[in-house]
């Protein structure tokens, strides 16, 4: 399968995110609406993606407890939206309930059921970083360990860094990878610590990579995004 770019709109208004889905419109299908977007635009950048054809991530990474999550898993699949995530560290229960309330919520609305993927360990942060905050084995095995539970709780897939992929090789098919943290070669990495460049995200056969600065930032980010493009697709070649 393909590596398929998401491009992260994290941007202060609906208005420059949505100018840059129409400059990118022969692009890239995929966009991400995080918690920035979201909060400062509400449904109305959902709804503007919708009427575009685009197909839409809602990142809002819910972690609560497991009725909190249901009811808001219930209301995020009722609006259409194509790719939604929750956080792992919520626990077997509440992943559970959430691809429960994935289902209802869609069925409910009439619209398809989004693809539910679990964040395991975010691409910011390093080993130091992860045993501080008590969970000493690093992400070599805390992303491996995370994956699994999110399949046994019904989950369709995993956020993590492309680093780990290869530790996913007994985790049975279908099973989404949404790689975040990807920076062409010699970009600044920012925030980010587990990173890869797009050729190595899809030579690992990510489903998906998430890109938001290396294209929002650049000079020319369509000119940016179609460089990420022709490199997946070498990588793929590899
Ligand atoms: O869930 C995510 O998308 C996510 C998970 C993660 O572990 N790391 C991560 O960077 N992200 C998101 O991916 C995007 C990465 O943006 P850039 O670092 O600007 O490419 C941001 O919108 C993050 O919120």
């Amino acid at each position: 399968m393909a590596t398929e770019l998401i491009v992260a709109l994290d941007f202060d208004t609906a208005e420059e995110a949505l100018a840059l889905v129409d400059d990118l419109k022969d692009d890239v299908r995929w966009y991400k609406v995080g918690l920035e977007l979201y909060l400062n635009s509400g449904g109305r950048i959902l709804s503007e993606l919708k009427m575009r054809r685009r197909k839409v991530f809602l990142d809002l990474k819910f972690h609560d407890i497991p009725n909190t999550v249901h009811q808001a898993v219930r209301w995020a699949a009722g609006t259409g939206v194509d790719l939604l995530t929750v956080h792992a560290l919520g626990g077997a229960d509440m992943m559970q309930r959430a691809a429960e309330a994935a289902k209802e919520g869609a069925e409910a609305a009439g619209v398809t059921v989004p693809t539910v993927v679990a964040v395991t360990v975010l691409t910011s942060m390093d080993q130091a970083g992860l045993a501080a905050i008590g969970i000493p084995d690093g992400p070599e095995k805390a992303v491996p360990r995370l994956a699994k539970l999110a399949k046994a709780a019904g989950l369709d897939g995993v956020v993590c860094s492309g680093r780990e992929l290869p530790l996913f090789k007994d985790i049975p098919q279908p099973f989404v990878t949404v790689c975040p943290g990807i920076r062409p070669k010699g970009a600044d990495t920012g925030d980010q610590s587990r990173v890869l460049t797009p050729a190595e995200a899809a030579q690992k056969g990510a489903s998906f990579i998430v890109v938001g600065r290396p294209i929002r930032q650049a000079a020319d980010p369509v000119q940016a995004a179609r460089q990420i493009l022709q490199d997946l697709r070498e990588g793929e070649q590899k």
